[in-house]
């Protein structure tokens, strides 16, 4: 199975978990395209559901595909959130914002009751971290903003580039205007010391770092599909069930 047909896979198998008359959110990213294309189908065979996207460009897709939307002012309160990502570790802690939309995508998250990550298994890792971490930053104060993360990285003893995403020869700019920072600081052995360090920096809109938000991965591999379920309190373990 090719890269595409792996996430084809993990798509579909999120698609059991929606039913008729669900609040979705619906994430960023080649392989939460592979779902809507899939929901897409459902949803012209009379699957009534309606999505709030987390991006212009999903927007765009959705409504290509006639796909029902809504945003998040009209529907704040969402059923389930199914969205790809970056990396995925073995408490569903990811990261997320490759493709620079991590700022919609953790609001409308943190707005759904479950949220669902897709992947093929290249992205699962025990630590967290070979992806460079994407903080999104205003854009006034770039520089300063720039000192100031390299600084309270550096003060929980992870250092390494930050460097600001382009686009040719333009500053990548997000849905919300601001600019992205890309942060290889390699491996992150404490995500919460980091989250917490990266939001007490007033130029730092939002960072990577999803904890907490996923409660299931489905990861695709040449093996099949596997599940697993976040641990519901921490420190109990962690289930993993192939299916
Ligand atoms: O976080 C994201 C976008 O901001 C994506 O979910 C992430 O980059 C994964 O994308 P893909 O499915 O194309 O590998």
């Amino acid at each position: 199975m090719d890269a595409r047909q792996l996430k084809v896979e993990a798509a579909r198998a999120a698609l059991a978990h929606v039913s008729d008359g669900m609040r979705l959110g619906i994430g960023t990213g080649s392989t939460a395209e592979e779902f809507v294309r899939l929901l897409a189908e459902k949803v012209a065979t009379g699957l009534t559901i309606f999505g709030v996207p987390t991006s212009e460009r999903t927007a765009i897709l959705c409504g290509e595909l006639g796909v029902p939307l809504s945003t998040l002012e009209e529907t704040p309160e969402l059923d389930l959130t199914i969205d790809g990502a970056d990396e995925i570790d073995p408490a569903l802690t990811l990261i997320k914002g490759g493709g620079g939309a991590l700022l919609r995508e953790k609001i409308v998250a943190a707005a759904s009751a479950r949220m669902i990550v897709i992947a093929d298994h290249s992205k699962m890792v025990e630590t967290l971290g070979r992806f460079p971490l994407p903080i999104e930053v205003n854009q006034f104060g770039l520089r300063a903003t720039e000192i100031a993360v390299a600084a309270a990285a550096g003060r929980l003893g992870l250092s390494g580039p930050v460097t600001l995403r382009m686009t040719g020869s333009q500053p990548f700019v997000t849905d919300g205007g601001h600019f992205i920072l890309d942060a290889s600081f390699g491996r992150i052995p404490d995500t919460r010391a980091l989250s917490n360090a990266l939001h007490a920096i007033p130029g730092v809109v939002e960072h990577g770092l999803f904890i907490g938000l996923a409660s299931v991965a489905i990861i695709a591999g040449s093996d099949g599909i596997q599940t697993v379920h976040a641990a519901r309190k921490p420190g109990s373990s962690i289930d993993h069930d192939v299916a």
